[in-house]
């Protein structure tokens, strides 16, 4: 984004058309169209975007791969790879590989669509996981590999970013790009091509050889990272993780409560001999897997965002159950409090960031909003709120979500859960930083021309997203004033559904845009509602009368608010399904 125009935000901008020449067996040639849409996500070499195919209407992910990249004999030699040794490969927790085809520039490979992005996404989100959780994804992780292995496959590049989330939340393998099929049992395999993230000691070593085990060393590091937070051998600089990987030298950290069993599982994975480490159908038969507790086939939506809370477990625990999981029960029935619409700013701490939707890592959305005063008929004269969200874009495939608020404040809510917000007349911005041992916002206040240099990379992201999500809007929000102090109304939090996106605001307001461009926007302080229909005619509503209003069409969407609010914090019984929008 940063070398591009600022509009590039989304990659290609406009859907366009693929054509893609078959030639049947007559040597006739058919052309086979698809609609190019939404931009997935972008890897090393690839981009991928959602693909339809215009005769079947069937979506896939196509990872789209430039022949320029592929001048290179080495690319091109582990695409062919890649392609060959997944085509093969079909199970239920791998990506599935559809087609592939090439044209002049590109060739595009078709997968299997995985819209609840990968589990680096997930983990982002959510800090660490619950064992109940490792527990499930790794079992289904397992499941892929010994497939794999007994395809004599080794993936050699594990890693939670290519552990996609389908949208019925199944772990799928993907990114077949460093994997190796064996000629035969026993080989021993010398070099990678690339750098794989969670690198085995004899892969450092390089003097035996590698084989299957360096999936079971990377299995640990991702029972360790998905448990714990962060990877065991991190370091800020590569040479010092290859020494800590090499010493074996990584610690469990005293302030994340995690259960014996799951400590044993991990010591006996990141074991440096690969021959003392334990088999696939070893690591089944360990007592982290079985601590009394059934493992859940597949984890709610729900839990993209939060933890799964106390009823869902109790369908997984029995009460008899002790020891092992009864150890880290603290963490497993950690519960998600149950929260009435008044209490947004309680809520809030649970709602993180959610796509349930479709993988859709960029949207973008205006609003023309007409002033308070159009209040129509049954606006009751109730003020609306001061500052909502006017605009946005969701980048959070790479760096985080910008919006333009209706103050002429732009703010981007960053991955890594830091924020900015800039004043609207784009000179001071502040700087939002959770620390200490409470996780307060710890707030400072910059100028552009002076700020912290380990700023820079976000003060330049935030002036690319500034000028994107302004661009034709500038002019309207009239707001020029030289010395406008910065908006102390930022976005908290935010989340996505498969209805709406949601945003929670520091002056306790929670806006629900829903995808047919209505919203409602609700203010805890001042307990009422907004309603912004599909005309953009904004009504306000004091909260007590909102509910029993005769405008359907809002009560309608508040009562989804709240529902959707309400499960995502202590429903997940209704296991996977977010509120329908019409009950
Ligand atoms: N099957 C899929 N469904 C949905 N999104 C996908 C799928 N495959 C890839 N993506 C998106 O596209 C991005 C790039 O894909 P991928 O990581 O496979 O590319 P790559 O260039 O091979 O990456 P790497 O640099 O990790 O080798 C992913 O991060 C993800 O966001």
């Amino acid at each position: 984004m940063a070398t591009k125009s600022s509009r590039n935000l989304e990659e290609p901008e406009s859907s366009t058309t693929v054509e893609e020449k078959v030639v049947k067996v007559n040597g006739e040639v058919a052309i086979r169209r698809y609609n190019k849409g939404r931009f997935l996500g972008k890897g090393g070499f690839a981009r991928c975007y959602e693909f339809t195919n215009l005769e079947t209407r069937k979506i896939t992910a196509a990872k789209i791969v430039s022949k320029e990249s592929l001048k290179k004999s080495r690319a091109k030699q582990k695409l062919m790879s890649e392609i060959k040794i997944h085509r093969a490969l079909h199970h239920a927790n791998i990506v599935g590989f559809e087609h592939f085809f090439e044209d002049n520039e590109n060739v595009y490979i078709l997968l299997e669509l995985c819209t609840n992005q990968t589990t680096n996404e997930l983990l982002r989100r959510r800090k660490r996981l619950t064992e109940l959780e490792v527990q499930c994804y790794l079992h289904q992780v397992i499941s892929a590999l010994k497939y794999l292995h007994s395809h004599r496959v080794i993936h050699r590049d594990l890693k939670l970013g290519n552990f996609f989330l389908s949208d019925k939340m199944e772990i799928k393998i993907g990114d077949f790009g460093l994997a190796t099929k064996l000629e035969f049992d026993g080989e021993r395999k010398r070099t990678i091509c690339g750098t794989p993230n969670y690198i085995a000691p004899e892969v450092l070593d390089g003097k035996q050889g590698h084989s299957y085990e360096v999936d079971i060393w990377s299995l640990g590091v991702i029972a360790y990272t998905l448990l714990v937070g962060k990877p065991p051998f991190e370091t800020s600089d590569v040479k010092t993780t290859y020494r800590r990987i090499r010493m074996n030298a990584y610690s469990f950290p005293d302030h994340v409560p995690l259960s014996e069993p799951s400590k044993s599982l991990i010591t006996r994975i990141l074991v440096n001999d690969p021959a003392k480490r334990p088999s696939l159908d070893e690591i089944l038969a360990h007592e982290f897997f079985h601590q009394g507790n059934s493992i859940p086939k597949l984890m709610p939506p729900s839990t993209l965002a939060c933890p799964p809370s106390a009823s869902f477990l109790r369908q997984f625990t029995s009460p008899s159950v002790s020891g092992g999981l009864s150890q880290s029960s603290n963490r497993l029935t950690e519960t998600v409090p149950s929260v009435a619409l008044k209490n947004t700013s309680a809520r809030s701490a649970r709602q993180e960031l959610v796509n349930t939707e479709r993988a859709s890592k960029i949207r973008e959305e205006t609003k023309q909003m007409p002033p308070l005063t159009n209040a129509p008929e049954q606006g009751i004269g109730a003020a609306g709120p001061e500052v909502w969200v006017k605009k946005w874009v969701d980048y959070s495939s790479k760096y985080g979500l910008g919006y333009l608020l209706s103050n002429g404040s732009t703010g981007v809510f960053f991955n890594d859960a830091t924020k900015i917000i800039l004043s609207p007349a784009g000179n001071a911005f502040e700087y939002m930083e959770r620390k200490g041992p409470e996780k307060q916002d710890v707030i400072t206040t910059h100028t552009l021309t002076e700020y912290p240099k380990e700023l820079q990379k976000k003060v330049t992201l935030l002036q690319h997203f500034r000028s994107y999500l302004e661009g034709d809007v500038k002019q309207e929000t009239g707001i020029e004033g030289e010395n406008m102090p910065v908006s102390r109304v930022y976005v908290k939090k935010w989340m996505r559904t498969r209805h709406a996106i949601m945003f929670r605001l520091s002056n306790k307001i929670v806006q629900v845009n829903f995808q047919d461009h209505t919203e409602i926007i609700l203010s805890s302080e001042t307990r009422v509602v907004t309603y912004v229909n599909k005309r953009g005619e904004r009504t306000t509503y004091p909260l007590a009368t909102a509910q029993e209003s005769s405008n359907h069409e809002m009560t309608k969407r508040l009562k989804y608010t709240k529902d959707i609010l309400t499960h995502m914090l202590n429903a997940p019984n209704r296991q996977g399904e977010e509120p329908p929008l019409d009950n």
